[in-house]
């Protein structure tokens, strides 16, 4: 089968999103491509990847209303990997294949960045959007058709960020005008949102899995069922993934799904996560077994955040699937991993809507409130993990000099002082459960 879909990265995030899609696509007969695949830096995977002929195995498990749902897929989509590092005239003969059409990538949150150090005739060069330069390039002297560029990392205008970068490398390697208008006029870099929880290697249930499966998957893939791709762009006759029935939304903007995902899901797990381990959980499943924990969750989510975002169905219906996503048995999601860079988390995920809350209600929503006193309570303790400078603050400063640090928080928070040291001191001198019965009117 041709080879469509360019893809960077060759992770557990991709593979159980991404490749899932396309491998979909074509068993459901509305697409005809395989997808090849780029390992972006110097380690990586894949050989291991072609050690296996490209195939592995992918479980989504989840609840699905409230029932224990497992989907097992054999992924045969992927044609090959390329490591570049290695035989760098494979990567860039594919330029000149007229089927190519889509470009994917997820090089985490540090990939896509613009070092200006690298040549265009370095064998690669270094940085992922410079690769691309270099392939882009080839590409237009071929005089074949752009591409659709999917970017999936998770930072704010992932697509904007990428092409900005390519075109900084078009001037530092001196590529001309008209390769820049080529590059802006026939290649579609579309922002995208992703979202789906992959826990990749199942370390623990593989050799089992390899068992039953009757021979050695090295790349076992693990995943929850939910998934949400929000594109901005239009290119779904191109790419039916509704028609195969996946939730792949095209959009004229990307923005308000990100602020629903930030906002509920985020600041979900934010407002909740610091206060809980003080209270003396370990896991987000446990949260959700806790009647207490589970009340106070659902009170930030639909008395708070929901109605701030304008309480529409959608909005209530993300809330209830995120619910639903945090229960999910097969993922055992650790308090402490999430409450890394909880300070500047807080003023991204939870903020926000605690002062449109106040502008839209005329009053702070008590329950996202507290979380913040929480956190203060969590930063007390040896378990905080955030910046030197931020830890060392928070561990003693006054509450009251803690809220007026506008560097953290981005805004000035004076009038929310006595309602937060109101909380601290009930955390403090009562402990979780009764900051927890406070907010709940227990
Ligand atoms: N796992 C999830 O649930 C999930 C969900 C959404 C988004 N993400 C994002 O995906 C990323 C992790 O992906 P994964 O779970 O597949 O992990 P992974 O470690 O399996 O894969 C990481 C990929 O990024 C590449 N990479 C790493 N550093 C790079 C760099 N400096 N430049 C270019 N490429 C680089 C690696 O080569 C590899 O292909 C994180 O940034 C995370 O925020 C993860
Ligand atoms: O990954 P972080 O540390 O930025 O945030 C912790 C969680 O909120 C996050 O990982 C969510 O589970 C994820 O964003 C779901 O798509």
């Amino acid at each position: 089968m041709k080879e469509t879909v360019m893809q960077f990265g060759e992770g557990g995030f991709l593979r159980g999103f991404v490749d899932y899609f396309f491998k979909k696509l074509n068993d459901a007969g509305v697409y005809e491509g395989k997808v090849v695949v780029i390992q972006p830096i110097d380690k990586g995977m894949v050989n291991m990847l072609n050690d296996q002929n490209c195939e592995y195995n992918l479980y989504l498990r989840g609840l699905q209303n409230g029932e224990e749902v497992i989907e097992h897929t054999h992924v045969d989509v992927i044609s090959r990997g390329i490591n570049p590092y290695e035989d760098f005239d494979a990567y860039m003969a594919l330029a000149e294949n007229p089927d190519l059409r889509v470009i994917v990538s997820n090089t985490t949150e540090a990939g896509i960045e613009y070092l200006g150090t690298e040549k265009l005739d370095d064998k690669p060069a270094k940085s992922y959007p410079a690769k691309l330069t270099q392939f882009l390039y080839k590409r237009f002297q071929t005089g074949l058709k752009g591409f659709i560029l999917l970017p999936c990392e998770l930072i704010d205008h992932n697509a904007d960020t990428l092409k900005e970068c390519v075109l900084k490398y078009a001037d530092l390697w001196e590529l001309g005008d008209e390769f820049k208008n080529w590059l802006l006029s026939e290649n579609d870099f579309c922002n995208t949102l992703v979202d789906r929880i992959v826990t990749g290697y199942p370390r623990a249930e593989a050799a089992d899995i390899c068992k039953e499966l009757g021979y050695t998957d090295n790349l076992i893939d693990t995943a929850e069922i939910f998934h949400l791709w929000v594109i901005q762009g239009h290119h779904e006759d191109e790419l039916p993934f509704n028609k195969a029935g996946y939730n792949i939304v095209w959009t004229d903007d990307v923005a308000p799904y990100k602020k629903r995902k930030v906002r509920i899901l985020n600041g979900g797990h934010t407002s909740m996560v610091l206060g809980a381990y003080l209270y003396g959980l370990e896991t987000v499943g446990e949260c959700l077994k806790d009647e207490t924990v589970s009340s106070y969750l659902k009170h930030c989510i639909f008395e708070e955040i929901v109605p701030t975002l304008g309480n529409t169905q959608t909005d209530i219906n993300f809330g209830k699937a995120v619910l639903e996503r945090f229960a999910n048995p097969f993922i055992r999601h650790m308090l402490l991993s999430i409450a890394l860079n909880s300070v500047s988390k807080f003023q991204v995920r939870v903020l926000p809507t605690i002062l449109e809350h106040k502008e839209k209600f005329g009053k702070y929503p008590e329950g996202l409130v507290m979380s913040m006193a929480a956190l203060i309570a969590f930063y007390r303790t040896d378990k905080a993990n955030d910046g030197a400078e931020i830890m060392e603050f928070m561990k003693t400063a006054s509450v009251e000099d803690i809220m007026k640090r506008e560097d953290y928080w981005h805004a000035d928070l004076t009038e929310m002082i006595p309602m937060v040291q109101k909380y601290y001191d009930v955390i403090e001198k009562d402990g979780m459960k009764a900051a927890y019965d406070l907010v709940l009117n227990k």
